[in-house]
């Protein structure tokens, strides 16, 4: 039995789907992380994981149980990162994880996650004297004080310095070596990368891939990627796409301005319908550029969005 296991989740505010139909599960010790643009959907999915909020409809087991019948059961078995603003300011990092752990049953010894979270050292300063990157680590130590089996952080390192993310990856990595789960979501494709047993590409709502991040790279890697920069005229850019759009080994396309973007089984056969085309035509091309695929491009591929970081 998987640890998590989400199916069929629907969430509507008013007109708004914000999660139409959501459906994954995930193993004990997995970082299984959740990406998207804005707005597709993943703090909605989290929330209802969590039993912050109910879904119209779908199912959430976590080790079977299920939030109407076994609630109790199922907070002390998740940790939820709070957002830094949910810190007591004027309490030091000691106070705060020992407030936190008062809220249950079972804890873990405030000492152990002092040393897990690194703030040993800082165990006497108050939250507002904490840098950006501590009172992160602390916000993941609170998630930890109920010695949680799933772990839920969401965008735990948005606004950090590289450094102070790279600390909290080894947080993350030190809590999968201890058998712990963790459900991430990220605006950080090298953290999705570097950190997830399997991704989740969500968009509009609904999953568009799930995989390991070397599985849906490889998925793609038979696909090219191919840029084309033109110095012609817009209209005669949009016929070229057009021509592009229709050969049978295009898998998407997008135009930006005078570039063209496009991904193909075959390069060679579209190469040669392309310089065809803008012979035929003369369009001038600028510059072209062939790619292999990186996690950033299935994520383009599959939402036909640009990464942000
Ligand atoms: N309480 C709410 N009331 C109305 N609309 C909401 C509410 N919560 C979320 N939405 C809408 O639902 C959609 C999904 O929002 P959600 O926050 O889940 O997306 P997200 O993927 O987490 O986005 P982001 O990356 O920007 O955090 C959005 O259109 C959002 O505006």
């Amino acid at each position: 039995m998987a640890l998590l296991e989400v199916s069929g989740l629907r969430k509507t505010f008013g007109s708004i789907v914000a999660v139409e139909e959501i459906s994954f599960s995930v193993e004990k010790g997995e970082v299984f992380t959740i990406i998207g643009p804005n707005g597709a959907g993943k703090t909605t999915t989290l929330e209802m994981i969590e039993g912050l909020q109910k879904p119209d409809q779908g199912e959430i087991r976590i080790s079977g149980m299920n939030w109407s019948q076994h609630s109790a059961e199922m907070k002390q078995l998740i940790g939820v990162q709070p957002q830094s603003s949910a810190l007591f300011d004027n309490l030091n990092v000691y106070e705060n994880l020992d407030v936190f752990a008062s809220f249950y049953k079972k804890s873990r010894s405030i000492n152990e996650i002092m040393e897990l979270i690194n703030l040993t050292e800082h165990r006497k300063k108050r939250v507002s004297s904490l840098s950006g990157g501590q009172k992160q680590r602390l916000a993941v130590g609170l998630a930890l004080v109920n010695d949680p089996e799933l772990l839920f952080l969401d965008e735990p390192t948005t606004g950090l310095d590289p450094q102070a993310r790279r600390n909290l990856w080894d947080i993350v990595l030190k809590l999968k070596e201890m058998g712990k789960t963790t459900i991430l979501t990220t605006h950080y494709m090298e953290e999705a990368d570097k950190l997830s047993d399997r991704v989740c590409i969500v968009d509009q709502g609904k999953v568009v891939a799930i995989n390991t991040p070397k599985k849906l790279i490889e998925q793609l890697s038979q696909e090219r990627e191919v840029q084309l920069t033109l110095s012609s005229g817009i209209e005669e850019i949009r016929a070229l796409k057009s021509a592009i759009e229709t050969h049978p080994a295009t898998t998407k396309i997008r135009m930006d301005q005078n570039k063209l973007t496009f991904s193909t089984f075959r390069p060679e056969e579209t190469l040669y319908e392309v310089f065809k085309f803008t012979t035929e035509n003369h369009l001038e091309v600028e510059q072209i550029r062939l790619q292999d695929m990186s996690l950033e491009d299935v994520f383009i591929a599959f939402t036909g969005k640009e990464w942000r970081d």
